[in-house]
């Protein structure tokens, strides 16, 4: 575990498998997680590649700072991790939000960028009513007043039950994070409109969305796809938005397969 002072934001993250001679992959996480979700992936690929987890700023370890924010802040956290670990040819791997946060970074920074893959993400995520609401309640009744309906866009039904602990140990994190991180985020989320950024990725990038995700669903994923030129599409069964959670070895298998044709 790692902390790295931003300005004046301190940044919780981690380098593993650090080495100038094997490729590098940024993962970025969604709306209320932290970056323990990519250990299971972290644990798969890291004798082969350098992998860099963080948690955005208001979630995780990271500072709060002062929310609201926006996605291009998230972002410069990014560009400034990757640059202090003098990270080069950077894979982004970006979950929900941090889809948006990849969109940007490689907006900032293209030189950085050797591929991007996308994970249950847009290029636009809800409208901005949907956001007041999300933001309205978080406010008013905390986080516990939303953990019910997000857990059932995150996880499928047989993966959500008591006798999981996995499962109860997700519920815990999405409980222990702070209304004004996750409120922050959403605000970010609702200004966000990346179309333009999308159409002009030259770079490879992928798509993989879990077929029950209710929170960005396959057709909102697949039209992300679409706006990028030459982009990949996968759907991964048995899964909903968290699908390096859920289905790791399904999740791993196709970032695998799109690091391999890099
Ligand atoms: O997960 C995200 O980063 C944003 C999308 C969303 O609404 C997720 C959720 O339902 O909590």
């Amino acid at each position: 575990m790692k902390f790295l002072r931003i300005g004046d934001v301190v940044i919780s993250h981690d380098i593993v498998g650090a080495d100038s001679s094997k490729p590098a992959i940024a993962f970025i996480n969604s709306l209320g997680t932290d970056r323990r979700i990519w250990s299971q992936v972290v644990e798969a690929l890291s004798d082969e590649f350098t992998l860099l987890t963080f948690d955005k700023r208001g979630h995780g370890l990271s500072d709060l700072a002062s929310p609201p924010y926006q996605i291009e802040t998230f972002a410069d956290d990014l560009i400034a991790l990757i640059e202090h670990y003098d990270l080069r040819d950077v894979t982004l791997c970006g979950l929900s939000i941090g889809g948006l946060i990849a969109l940007s970074t490689y907006d900032k920074r293209p030189d950085l960028i050797r591929g991007l893959f996308f994970a249950d993400t847009a290029h636009k995520i809800g409208t901005p009513e949907f956001w007041a609401a999300r933001i309205g309640a978080v406010e008013s009744g905390g986080i516990g007043s939303i953990l019910e309906p997000i857990m059932s866009r995150w996880f499928t039904g047989p993966y959500r039950t008591n006798e999981n602990a996995d499962y109860r140990g997700y519920c815990n994190m999405l409980l222990r994070q702070p209304v004004e991180g996750y409120a922050g985020a959403c605000a970010a989320i609702r200004d966000a409109d990346f179309t333009d950024v999308a159409k002009r990725i030259a770079a490879p990038a992928h798509c993989v969305v879990g077929a029950e995700d209710g929170s960005t669903p396959p057709e909102l994923v697949r039209s992300l796809a679409d706006l990028i030129p030459g982009c990949g599409f996968e759907i991964i069964e048995g899964a909903a938005h968290i699908p390096c959670v859920e289905t790791p070895e399904l999740f791993i298998g196709i970032l695998r397969r799109f690091l391999s044709a890099l």
